[in-house]
């Protein structure tokens, strides 16, 4: 089986009075990893949830594999959404839940889960109601996992774990969507260690999309220059700075926008050498930039 792609057209979703989503179109192809940036509060639990039909939209749409999955059985039961809230029966041990989505879930795996329960340390007879934040979350990630879902979504779910736990899941997902690809959707405001997994980036900031685009595209509009201060300045001169320190003699700024090839030749002769921009860095100019506009306008 293949995995969903997903768009959403003009997308709304409101709580009450409180816009949560406003005129977000975004597609998301099949069979790839795609991350969920956003700050706190930017709506990416709102617009996954949305995805997941468990919440309506309040204007535009949304589709999962080519159509509407509100009340949709097929749909509805090939999409797993993992969230921290748990979604799990809380006073029944771990093995008695994974009885349930191994019936409720037609691509389950009971036996990789088994051997997920085990990288983690779970014990299969504890209820989730006993379980520590980082390990309920841990059980999360074995259910989406273990789920196999044409479209599986982790809300945020890494993190309550700790680093090796954490560490397990990116291994355990790369290895199982190697094996078995299929659409993940992986939300997040802690983007430094998942970034190397992500194929494409969805930012939104303030319930609006800010941007929608492979990873690597995002990555080539960003770069940094070190090496002597005068150097750097001379080159970064009339070209979007958003970020700059020094050690010692030697600064590092980083460059986002069009930038100037002409600028990242020259930088060699000069003693400066160039290098990558972490997407973290460049989610924090994108998200900080459009509050401070909206702060001012
Ligand atoms: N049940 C609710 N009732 C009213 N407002 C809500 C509700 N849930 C979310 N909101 C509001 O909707 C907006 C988006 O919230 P959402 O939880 O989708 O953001 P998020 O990006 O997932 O945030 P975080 O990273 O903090 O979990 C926020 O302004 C939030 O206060």
């Amino acid at each position: 089986m293949t995995g969903y792609s997903v768009s959403t057209s003009g997308l709304g979703v409101s709580y009450g009075r409180t816009a949560a989503l406003t005129d977000v179109t975004i597609d998301l192809a099949p069979d790839r990893i795609h991350g969920l940036l956003g700050r706190n509060g930017a709506g990416k639990s709102t617009l996954l949830s949305t995805i997941a039909s468990l919440r309506a939209p309040s204007a535009g749409t949304v589709a999962v594999d080519g159509g509407d999955p509100f009340e949709d059985e097929r749909r509805m039961e090939h999409t797993c959404l993992v969230r921290e809230c748990g979604d799990v029966i809380g006073d029944e041990s771990l093995k008695v839940n994974l009885d349930w989505f191994a019936l409720a879930r037609p691509s389950f795996d009971r036996m990789y889960a088994e051997s997920l329960l085990d990288r983690f340390g779970l014990d299969p007879r504890k209820k989730p109601q006993a379980l520590s934040r980082g390990q309920a979350s841990a059980f999360g990630v074995v259910v989406g996992l273990a789920s196999r879902s044409p479209l599986t979504m982790f809300d945020e779910v890494h993190l309550g774990m700790d680093a090796p736990s954490r560490n397990t899941f990116y291994e355990a997902l790369l290895a199982d969507f190697a094996e078995h690809p299929r659409t993940i959707v992986v939300s997040s405001h802690l983007i430094s260690e998942i970034e190397t997994m992500l194929e494409t980036v969805t930012i939104i900031d303030q319930g609006r999309l800010l941007l929608s685009e492979e990873a690597d595209d995002l990555r080539a509009r960003g770069v940094t220059l070190t090496g002597p201060a005068d150097a750097v300045d001379r080159l970064t001169a009339g070209q979007t700075v958003i970020g700059s320190r020094d050690l010692g003699p030697t600064r590092q700024a980083t460059l986002f926008g069009d930038l100037d090839t002409a600028v990242l030749d020259r930088a060699a002769d000069h003693g400066v050498t160039a290098g990558p921009v972490p997407l973290q860095d460049l989610f924090i100019h994108l998200t900080e930039r459009t509050s401070r506009t909206e702060a001012h306008a």
